[in-house]
């Protein structure tokens, strides 16, 4: 087959099981677009897409429709939904005690808002402004707030405490009443994503496909994975193929189908279309310790720790969510965080020292290292303001498991191809992590605010003491080992992407500011994997936004309704 430039087609593997529902309605039949991947973003773009009765939509979704009863309890979002998850290990973290991790991806029609946490917030304006400064038009604060949806919480008694523990801590940290509006930073409720007349989960799958499922012009065929695009000269079989297939398979289907470092395709024995070495760099997530703290003298209760281990509570807790869909199953991961700008944790003349910090450039390909310098430079301004997370701590009023979630991490990792068995084995997942020094330091500046946190007077009276990592830990370099030794720093928080960075390509990027890849025609990249750079927030509100702002670019391009 000819692969030059042209329309995009796709070639499909066997369908994983026999359960397809829609096959019988697309056979024979042409497609304006064909959407890879029904998970988050590709539910929002099949909506939208559809709206307009004149144009066709085809959805290709591994997964399958789950119809369990748990899935929209927000309670049971505390507990991972492996069925609906891939099974995929990372590469061994050099810097994490030389360990492979689990890789947090979704395979299931609705994708990861389907198995998701449930926190639904928003980062500062800043981060999103940085991302228009990296070359892109339109893709800061002002031009994805239109694109942003919102919904609101439940709380346990000891929560307040917890959140005047903060304002006891004399650093300057904001209170605002609301995080989403841009300012990103402070302590605040946060909403999650729930649908608050039901309180139940509400996700991609409900939000934007059940509801227009008998749209003749939607077709949904689940089970069935996407292998290569197909690039033929004049062979329009569609308007569009649109990749969204998240930010480990994206790049994955990319190189699969020769867009890529042309030295990597090759030793794969795979076709080059188009030589795009940023495909499946600048790879990030949000590195997180699991620290933990206990509470000798608490008074209060219930607690969140109550519904795991007094079987009566939880019984009762389940009656009346099943009830009244009241109490405490209404709460999925927790609804209250401290997002914090570094100026919170240190002092100036110790954020300039740790930011003095200069590393030699690592070996990556030249147009591509421009871009992360440019990245680093964007990450320096946002550390340096107050007006931009360095940390997340999100909290529910159970110290047992203290998160620390390092919002602008400074290391990139790759998503690449097994040579030797591209087609087969599934993608090359290398985190990375705290490969730039940095990170570990802003780690370590995060584990000592968390410790002068469970200081203050509040926490004094309710008897904290630190489990994990362990009081007698001082220096560092003790910190840091007991931490990656005793598997207490993960290199995920469930947040993979900016794995086909929107940049310019001389830049490294993989997409243009209209998601459109570089040297081909016909394919764009809507998913959490376009993000140049990693926002401090959970994800899930952003990839909507994205894919609500990318769903408006196809429909301007092709003059749809
Ligand atoms: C366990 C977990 C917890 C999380 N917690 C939170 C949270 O509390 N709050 C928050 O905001 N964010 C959270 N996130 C992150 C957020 O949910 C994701 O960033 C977001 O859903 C990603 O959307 P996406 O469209 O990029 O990819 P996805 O939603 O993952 O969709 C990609 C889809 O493509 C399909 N696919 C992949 N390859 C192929 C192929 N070859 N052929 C056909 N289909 C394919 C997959 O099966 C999947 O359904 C969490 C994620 C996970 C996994």
């Amino acid at each position: 087959m000819d692969r030059g430039n042209g329309a995009a087609m796709v070639h499909l593997a066997q369908p994983s099981s026999t359960n397809h529902d829609y096959t019988h309605h697309i056979s024979n039949k042409l497609h304006d677009f064909i959407i890879i991947g029904g998970g988050t973003s590709g539910l929002v773009l099949a909506n939208r897409l559809t709206e307009d009765p004149s144009t066709t939509v085809l959805v290709i979704e591994y997964g399958h429709l789950d119809n369990n009863s748990s899935i929209p309890i927000p309670y049971n979002a505390n507990f991972n939904n492996n069925r609906d998850l891939y099974n995929i290990s990372s590469l061994p973290v050099k810097h994490l005690n030389n360990k492979p991790f689990p890789v947090a991806a979704a395979a299931t029609v609705g994708g990861g808002s389907v198995v998701n946490g449930m926190f639904f917030d928003r980062a500062s304006a800043l981060d999103y402004d940085a991302w228009e400064a990296l070359g892109n038009p339109g893709w800061g604060w002002e031009g994805l707030l239109p694109y942003f949806i919102n919904l609101p919480p439940w709380q346990w008694p000891a929560l307040p405490s917890f959140v005047d523990a903060f304002r006891e801590m004399d650093r300057g940290i904001e209170f605002p009443r609301e995080g989403s509006d841009g300012s990103g930073v402070g302590v605040f409720w946060v909403a999650s994503s729930q649908d608050p007349a039901t309180q139940t989960r509400s996700d991609a799958r409900t939000a934007y496909y059940d509801p227009v499922r008998q749209r003749t012009n939607l077709h949904l065929l689940t089970g069935t994975k996407v292998e290569t695009i197909l690039f033929r000269d004049k062979v329009a079989i569609g308007k569009e193929v649109i990749l969204a297939a998240g930010a480990i398979f994206s790049p994955n289907i990319l190189h699969l189908s020769g867009i890529g470092p042309r030295e990597m395709l090759r030793e794969a024995g795979i076709e080059v279309v188009s030589d795009l070495p940023g495909v499946g760099l600048n790879f990030q997530d949000h590195p997180t310790a699991y620290l933990s703290w206990n509470l000798t003298r608490n008074t209060f209760s219930p607690t969140p720790q109550d519904l795991t281990t007094n079987a009566t509570f939880n019984a009762r807790a389940k009656e009346e969510y099943d009830l009244h869909q009241t109490g405490p199953y209404t709460e999925a991961r927790g609804n209250t965080a401290a997002f914090l700008p570094l100026s919170n944790l240190l002092t100036p003349s110790q954020i300039a020292s740790l930011l003095n910090h200069s590393t030699p450039p690592p070996p990556l390909p030249h147009s591509y290292l421009h871009g992360l310098q440019t990245q680093h430079t964007l990450l320096h301004h946002a550390l340096l303001t107050p007006h931009s997370a360095a940390l997340e701590l999100p909290f529910k009023a159970d110290p047992s498991s203290f998160v620390l979630a390092l919002q602008k991490p400074f290391s990139r990792g790759s998503i690449t191809l097994n040579t030797t068995h591209p087609a087969t084995a599934p993608p090359v997942v290398d985190y990375n992590t705290l490969s730039h020094p940095l990170d570990a330091a802003l780690l370590l500046a995060g584990t000592a605010f968390t410790r002068s946190y469970f200081s203050v007077p509040t926490f004094e009276t309710l008897g904290a003491e630190e489990v994990l990592p362990g009081a007698n830990l001082t220096s560092p370099e003790d910190l840091l080992s007991a931490l990656t030794k005793n598997g207490l720093l993960m290199p995920s928080f469930a947040h993979p992407s900016c794995s086909n960075a929107m940049m310019p390509e001389g830049m490294g990027g993989v997409v243009s500011p209209s998601l459109e890849v570089y040297g081909v025609r016909g394919l764009r990249v809507v998913d959490a994997s376009v993000m140049p750079m990693i926002p401090a927030t959970h994800l899930c509100a952003t990839v909507y936004a994205v894919a609500e702002k990318g769903a408006d670019l196809v429909k301007e391009r092709w003059g749809l309704r």
